[in-house]
């Protein structure tokens, strides 16, 4: 909460008067699911056969996503975060796919007199899912709302320490709940969201940023694990969640086929960590826990996997920090840009043609071009 203290060293977050939680959105009951499945692949050629699988990963769930709580959750710990470095902010939320949506959120916010947002979303990496939708997200509603207040989506934060630091731990973690005969011997498996080859290809400002963001997390987290470790660990990144037609090329391996492959080598520990991940949503709780697991325990594999930031206190100062950056930023100052690896902090604003749509040329918010 906030203390006298607080408030006189508060940082300014000049000129925002708001933050906005932006994020994909869940079902939350069995009757959201086919219609939240709707949003979230129209128009995008996902074979129908793969909608009634992933509905029954739903369905296996209560129709629940957890998604939506992980957001309630993040909210508040936004909120208490603020109140107590001193900074008098609200918080709003929306979503892209489901209740409460995005256009409600800015309503809201309009309602309230909010002129300037400062947006975060709740996706790491470059990717046109992952980045450019979110902008084209924001241009619509700016479409949609007239007189809305400014959304401007702080940076991606794959490289940040809030985001780096609790995957290090986690990892630590997951090695210790291995049985202790195997924990020497276990191999480090970096776990993603598959996306489309040609996604990857126009990822980022020239393209390939989607691999190799991840490539320099799992670095980054690796040679931290070690030094903490004192000794080395075999890692490697492979993916989970692939959908879209058979023919078409989604980033390779996907994670079971990898664990058969490992298996066949010998390989009888692994701990997942699931790098692409900002909280415990249903890829996590599914395709790793549930799946991948399973496959795991066919072939005779101890598994363990890392848990995902979530609220991290760490993770909920990442945002603060992103906030206050940016704000300082927008106020002509030159801010330190927290990053860890060999990669840069990202822009505040997108370059022309980063993260392609690959379907259609569409208007997208927060670019230098917009
Ligand atoms: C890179 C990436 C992230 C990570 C970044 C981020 O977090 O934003 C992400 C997150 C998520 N994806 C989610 C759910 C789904 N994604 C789908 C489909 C797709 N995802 C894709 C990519 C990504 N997706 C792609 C290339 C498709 C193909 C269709 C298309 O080109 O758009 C489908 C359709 C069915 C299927 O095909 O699986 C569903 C239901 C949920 C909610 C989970 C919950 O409920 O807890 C979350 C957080
Ligand atoms: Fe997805």
């Amino acid at each position: 909460m906030s203390t006298p203290e607080a408030l006189a060293q508060a940082p300014s977050v000049a000129p925002y008067d708001a933050l906005l939680l932006l994020s994909f959105g869940g079902p939350e009951k069995p009757d959201d699911v086919v219609p939240f499945l709707e949003n979230v692949t129209r128009g995008r050629g996902i074979p129908r056969e793969r909608l009634v699988e992933v509905g029954e990963h739903y369905f296996g769930f209560g129709g629940r996503s957890p998604i939506n709580d992980q957001n309630r959750a993040l909210l508040k710990e936004i909120r208490a975060d603020l109140a107590a470095a001193g900074i008098d902010l609200p918080v709003y939320w929306g979503n892209r796919n489901w209740d409460p949506y995005l256009r409600d959120a800015v309503e809201e916010m309009k309602r309230d007199g909010v002129q300037r947002a400062a947006v975060f979303t709740t996706s790491a990496y470059s990717s046109y899912s992952s980045c450019r939708q979110y902008r084209e997200n924001l241009a619509d509603v700016a479409l949609e709302v007239p007189d809305a207040p400014r959304l401007e989506r702080l940076r991606q934060y794959y490289n940040h320490p809030g985001f780096v630091e609790p995957f290090v731990d986690a990892t630590l973690d997951a090695l210790a709940r291995l049985p202790e005969e195997l924990r020497e011997e276990a191999q480090l498996v970096f776990v993603t969201h598959s996306i489309p080859t040609a996604m990857n290809d126009t990822s980022g400002r020239d393209g390939g940023a989607y691999l190799a963001q991840h490539l320099s997390v799992m670095a980054e987290v690796a040679s931290r694990v070690e030094a903490a470790a004192g000794r080395e660990f075999a890692h490697e990144l492979v993916y989970c969640s692939r959908s879209g037609a058979p023919h078409v090329p989604w980033l390779e391996p996907d994670v079971n086929d990898r664990l058969e492959e490992l298996a066949a080598e010998g390989v009888r520990a692994v701990v997942m960590v699931p790098i692409g991940f900002v909280s415990d949503h249903m890829e996590v709780v599914y395709d790793l826990d549930t799946e991948a697991m399973a496959t795991a325990a066919k072939l005779g594999m101890a598994a363990t996997r890392a848990s995902t930031p979530g609220t991290d206190p760490r993770f909920v100062a990442l945002v603060r920090d992103l906030l206050v950056e940016r704000a300082a930023q927008e106020r002509g100052r030159q801010p330190r840009r927290a990053a860890l690896g060999d990669l840069p902090a990202g822009p505040d604003l997108c370059a022309v043609g980063c993260c392609a749509n690959l379907r259609e040329s569409r208007p997208a918010a927060c670019g230098v071009d917009s």
